[in-house]
Formats: C-alpha cells, sequence, structure tokens
C-alpha cells in the first residue's frame, strides 16, 4: 500500500505537509474506472472498497476525500449542483435539539444530573418541540450518560415536547421504556470501522439488533427515529461512498423507523459532497422522512443545511451552543450550534417556533456550569451587542 492510499483520518490531518497534502489531492482526483459507481452498494466484508463500485455517474475516491476543495473533480462536481438544488425553501422546519445527548455525552467532568435537567427544561421553554434527552447506553462506553434514568424520570413531560433517547440494544430499550421514554433512536454507521469503534459490532449485526428494537417498540406503540453516522466521512476510511448511506438508511425506514437522520459524524462534508448524498439516500427514502445532522469541524455546516433544505429537507439537528463531538469520533468537534441555525432559519424568512432569546438563556446557562465560551457565533455576537 503506497501512503497516498493509507486511510487518512482526522488525526493524520495535522502530521501532512503541504507538500504531500498537495500530492494527496492530485491523487485523491484522479478518476478510474474502478472508482465510479452507480450507487449501487452490497454489503461486502471483503475489505476491499474499491470492489463494490460499479460504473458510472459521479467520481469517488475512496480514501482521503476531505482534502479535495482544491481538486479539480470536485469542483466540476459542484457546478452540477445548480440543476439538484432550487431556492423553494421549506416554510417550517422542525429543529431537533441534540445537545444534552449529542452535546454532553463527551464532557470529560461528569455533568450533574440537576443541571442536565434543568438544561433540558430551558431548552424546552425556548419552544423547541424535539429535544433528545440521553443515551441508554453502557455506562461503561459513555459514563457521561450513566444517569439517563434519573434525567428522563426527572423531567416535566409536556404533550407537544418529545424526548426521544438514544438505544444501542434490546437492553438499553428495555430501560428506556421503563424510565418512561415514549421515543426511542437506534444508531447505525455507514462506515463498518466507525460501527466496530461506536457499537463494536458490524453494520449488519447493528442492523439486526435494531430489528429486534423496533419491533419491541412497535409493540409498545413508541416512534423510533435511525441514525446513520459517517454519512460523508470516516475517521479511519476516509471518504463515504452515497450508496453505502442510502443503503443503511433504506434498511432503518424498512424497520419502521419514522425519521432517519443522516449524521456528518467528523464534519468534513460540504455542498459538494452532501447533495450527491443527499440524492442517493432520496432515491430511496422520501425527502420528508429524513433529517439532517451536521457537526461543524470544518465550519460547513451552514451551508451543508442550506443545501440540504434547498433539496427538500425539514429537519435539522443541532445543538445548543455547539456543544458536543461523539466519544468514538476523534477530533470531531460539536454539532452547528442551534443558536446559528435558528438566526439562518429566520433570516431566510422560514418558521422554527424557537424564540431565540429564550434559546441563548438556556445556551449561557450548560456554559457557565461548563466553565466554557459559547461555540454558537450567533450567541457570541448577540451577547456582545446587548453587553
Ligand atoms: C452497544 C454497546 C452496549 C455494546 O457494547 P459491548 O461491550 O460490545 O456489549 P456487551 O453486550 O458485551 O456489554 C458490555 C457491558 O455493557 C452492558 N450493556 C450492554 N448494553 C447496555 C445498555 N444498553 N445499557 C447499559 N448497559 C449495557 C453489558 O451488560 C455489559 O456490562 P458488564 O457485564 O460488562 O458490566 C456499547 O458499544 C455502547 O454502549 N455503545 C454506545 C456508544 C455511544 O453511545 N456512542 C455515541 C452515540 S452515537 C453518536 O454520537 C452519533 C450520532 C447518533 O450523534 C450521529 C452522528 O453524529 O453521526
Amino acid at each position: 500500500m503506497s501512503s497516498l492510499e493509507e486511510p487518512l483520518g482526522l488525526g493524520d490531518l495535522p502530521k501532512l505537509s503541504i507538500n504531500r497534502l498537495g500530492r494527496f489531492c492530485q491523487s485523491a482526483c484522479r478518476s478510474t474506472a474502478d472508482d465510479r459507481s452507480t450507487g449501487n452498494y452490497t454489503p461486502s466484508n471483503s475489505g476491499n472498497n474499491q470492489t463494490l463500485f460499479h460504473s458510472t455517474s459521479h467520481s469517488w475516491h475512496l480514501q482521503g476525500q476531505y482534502t479535495d476543495s482544491s481538486c479539480n473533480g470536485a469542483d466540476m462536481e459542484f457546478r452540477t449542483l445548480p440543476q439538484k438544488v432550487s431556492w423553494d425553501l421549506p416554510r417550517f422546519v422542525k429543529v431537533v435539539e441534540v445537545g444534552p445527548r449529542d452535546g454532553l455525552q463527551n464532557e470529560k467532568n461528569i455533568v450533574p444530573t440537576s443541571v442536565k435537567i434543568e438544561l433540558i427544561h430551558k431548552l424546552v421553554a425556548s419552544g423547541l418541540s424535539v429535544v433528545e434527552a440521553t443515551s441508554f447506553v453502557s455506562p461503561r462506553w459513555v459514563p457521561q450518560l450513566a444517569d439517563a434514568k434519573d434525567v428522563l424520570e426527572g423531567i416535566q413531560h409536556a404533550p407537544d415536547v418529545r424526548f426521544p433517547v438514544l438505544t444501542p440494544n434490546l437492553r438499553g430499550f428495555e430501560a428506556a421504556v421503563a424510565a418512561g421514554a415514549k421515543e426511542v433512536a437506534v444508531f447505525a454507521s455507514a462506515s463498518e470501522s466507525f460501527s466496530k469503534s461506536n457499537i463494536n459490532c458490524t453494520i449488519e449485526e447493528s442492523l439486526a439488533r435494531y430489528r429486534d428494537v423496533t419491533s419491541a417498540a412497535k409493540k409498545h406503540g413508541i416512534r423510533i427515529r435511525g441514525y446513520v453516522s459517517c454519512v460523508v466521512g470516516c475517521p479511519v476510511e476516509g471518504a463515504v461512498h452515497p450508496s453505502k448511506v442510502a443503503y443503511v438508511a433504506k434498511e432503518l425506514y424498512d424497520m419502521g423507523c419514522a425519521e432517519i437522520s443522516l449524521g456528518d459524524t467528523i464534519g468534513v462534508g460540504t455542498p459538494g459532497r452532501v447533495v450527491p448524498m443527499l440524492e442517493a439516500v432520496m432515491a430511496v427514502v422520501p425527502a420528508d422522512k429524513l433529517a439532517v445532522h451536521f457537526h461543524d469541524t470544518y465550519g460547513q455546516a451552514l451551508a451543508n443545511i442550506l443545501v440540504s433544505l434547498q433539496m427538500g429537507i425539514g429537519v435539522v439537528d443541532s445543538s445548543v451552543s455547539g456543544l458536543g463531538g461523539c466519544p468514538y469520533a476523534k477530533g470531531a468537534t460539536g454539532n452547528v450550534a442551534t443558536e446559528d441555525v435558528v438566526y439562518m432559519l429566520h433570516g431566510l424568512g422560514i418558521e422554527t417556533n424557537v424564540d431565540l432569546g429564550k434559546l441563548m438563556d438556556a445556551g449561557d446557562y450548560i456554559c457557565k456550569h461548563l466553565d466554557r465560551p459559547s461555540g454558537s457565533k450567533t450567541a457570541t455576537a448577540l451577547c456582545r451587542l446587548t453587553a
């Protein structure tokens, strides 16, 4: 394997010299018949990703596309975007707040249960109707959320507000239901390596587990959300082909997930990559069943959200003050900040039912507790104005 074929993870990027980066980029942008695809994915354990794809539509370079912003190949792809996107934006966007779960799961110091509950109440007070509250995962894997039961039981439930919780298996599902969960989320990955590092099983094994969870959920009348992680890139494997994302999204949809959230776990996506990914997924799952979930590691999240709205998506995940990151995605930063999303949506004339001032109160509350500045540019700017 030459150095240019080695998987490029986020952790590798700072070590690349400018020259090596340039060479890498040129190589990554070279099209070959082998790395083109119609988007048909057949699950395979061969370990040779190049064999998964056939014939041509988009040029896909299976390793290290994170550096492709200066590549001619990516520019060509980008020029086709105007045909695929429109300015026909939705009138209303549902914002799914994931701060109390995705935002806090990576915090080293344990946040007290009472603070988590107060944060959730403040988020609800701002008008958010969906707040992902916690995870019923192994406390060994995510110690920060070991108090899932107490958090869920401590929340004041309201009929028009939903509090989904993550459940990685039947055990988590049963614990969540016992604690009063009315909605759960299962989380699969489009990348085999990330599936292994995040939930310690293959993609197929995870889907089999989730079939058990979804059939149990149906019996209890519990709504299920499905996540697909690494929809653009994986910290280990590099670029992830849209057909893999479409495959996992369709499986989750077919097993009964009411909504599929597409996660750019490490925030490497640009609109040039997000559009073909959404196209592939929207060919197999209706757009009104999809949500987008962007981390903002490379500052691309708002651009990616805008292009997703233009393609017909109406549900956006975000985290107050941009908190977060996945403990099993090294180097990835938090989700796009909810304040920034709401500011952009309102600026586009899109309704959210969220009161930005009250949302900033919630952000201020948790940032004070964590003793760190807000990761939201909107909150920072508005606080300066009113100081
Ligand atoms: C899936 C497992 C459990 C497999 O973990 P494992 O070690 O392979 O499974 P196991 O069955 O051998 O269990 C290990 C231990 O965990 C216990 N256990 C087993 N299940 C549970 C449960 N539900 N609740 C509580 N405890 C549980 C089990 O009883 C045992 O305890 P021990 O006997 O050793 O004391 C583990 O890998 C895990 O919990 N992973 C969760 C990782 C995680 O939460 N990652 C972050 C969320 S995903 C994410 O952030 C991405 C997303 C959704 O935001 C979208 C995006 O941005 O891409």
